[in-house]
């Protein structure tokens, strides 16, 4: 194996997997020992395929490699466009024994996923994230699902993958706007948990925002060790593991109310966390300092400070009420304890909560509400 790979475990007894990070990997590393039949099935979409399709094929070397390709988007992630992966693994014939892959951003990988933990039962599966977002969140830990129209990621399975290729050139193609949305994610870790990252990423936001190589392999390799912590301490989200959710509250309604196309998940997510920071100082968890470190960090990876234009607190109210984190109909959220320690609580000051969302809902007109 070359110097420059680096390799991560994701600790879960008999699911235990590694977590591959480098540059070039794709088209070079030799998958098919993760792979126990011979039928191998890639998923991927139309804006992924002619990047990196072939090269994601010689990664399964004496292996029958078929692909789906998805059309591209988020609006995507539903019933319709899931059938037809099933659709396609059943014209060609692939029997229990296949190995679903992933091949594209968090999309694709929680739609291929879900696939394969419910094709006949249960296949397995391989990530090969190619998005900021998806190296450093979604490809590890087995969430996979699909959005309802009335709210996200309503619909789906915890199923792990074999293993998590991660080949960091792939992010040169990538928009910068994708970039940012990655970014938000990996913030999270050094605000949920990691003061030393946050210090770290004070120190080299600049340089992720830019692509720069060396910086972004060290950001994904730690923001996978922190979430294969985590995963590895509550794989099922009984209760630390639920702290991934900083900003998701928030940032799951505004996808939804944004039709699962206008906002990106990472954009979304930015605006939650500082929303939860927001509301994290209005009930005197943190000081304003620390409000606005957190802010600040966010806003320097060019994500969005207000929610969507048109959106209101009642329609965050609503929308919030279907979190699968609530309980009996009682609202729990990530607020922070201090920059680097997250908690789940119904502990929610109904009156300040309301202040955080007058606070960043702006009329359709761009007048405060
Ligand atoms: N399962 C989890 O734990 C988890 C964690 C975080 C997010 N998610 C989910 O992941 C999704 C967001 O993932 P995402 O941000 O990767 O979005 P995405 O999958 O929509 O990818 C973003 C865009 O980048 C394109 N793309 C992918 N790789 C590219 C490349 N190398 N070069 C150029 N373009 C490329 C895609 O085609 C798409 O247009 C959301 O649905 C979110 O709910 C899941
Ligand atoms: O892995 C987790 O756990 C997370 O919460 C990671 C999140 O970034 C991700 O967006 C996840 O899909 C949200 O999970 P959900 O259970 O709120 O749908
Ligand atoms: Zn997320």
């Amino acid at each position: 194996m070359r110097d420059s790979v680096r390799e991560l475990t994701v600790d879960l007894g008999e699911r235990t997997y590694p977590i591959v990070i480098g540059q070039g990997l794709l088209g070079s590393y030799d998958l098919a020992p993760f792979v126990q039949g011979q039928q191998v099935m890639i998923v991927t979409n139309e804006t992924v395929a002619p990047l990196y399709l072939e090269s994601a094929r010689a990664c399964f070397p004496g292996k029958q490699v078929d692909t789906v390709v998805l059309p591209d988007g988020e609006k995507y992630k539903d019933w319709q466009t899931l059938n037809r992966i099933f659709d396609g693994l059943l014209e060609k014939r692939h029997s229990r024994k296949t190995t679903l892959v992933a091949l594209g951003g968090g999309v694709v990988g929680d739609m291929a996923g879900f696939a394969a933990a419910s094709y006949q039962r249960g296949v397995p599966f391989i990530q090969m994230p190619t998005t900021l977002l998806s190296q450093v969140d979604s490809s590890v830990g087995g969430k996979t699902g699909i959005n309802h129209p009335l709210g996200k990621n309503m619909i789906g399975a915890f199923h792990q993958p074999e293993v998590v290729l991660i080949d960091t050139d792939t992010l040169r193609t990538l928009p910068p706007r994708e970039v940012s949305a990655g970014l938000a994610e990996v913030i999270k870790y050094g605000l949920i948990r990691d003061t030393d990252f946050l210090c770290w990423l004070e120190q080299e936001i600049a340089s992720l925002v830019d692509l720069d190589p060396a910086t972004l392999v060290e950001a994904i390799y730690r923001s996978c060790a922190c979430k294969a912590d985590v995963v590895a301490l509550d794989e099922r989200e009984s209760g630390l593991r639920a702290i991934l959710n900083l900003g998701h509250t928030f940032g799951h309604a505004i996808e939804t109310f944004a039709g699962y196309g206008n906002w990106l998940h990472g954009e979304a997510v930015g605006t939650g966390m500082m929303m939860a920071a927001d509301l994290s100082l209005r009930q005197g968890m943190i000081r304003e300092q620390e409000r606005t470190r957190a802010v600040r960090i966010i806003e320097r990876a060019n994500l969005p400070a207000r929610a969507p234009a048109g959106m209101t607190p009642d329609d965050f109210r609503r929308l919030m009420a279907v979190d699968k984190k609530n309980v009996d109909g009682s609202l729990r959220l990530v607020l922070l304890r201090a920059l680097g320690d997250a908690v789940v609580t119904d502990q929610v000051d109904v009156s300040q909560l309301d202040a955080t969302l007058r606070a960043f809902c702006v009329a359709s007109d761009g007048a405060d509400v």
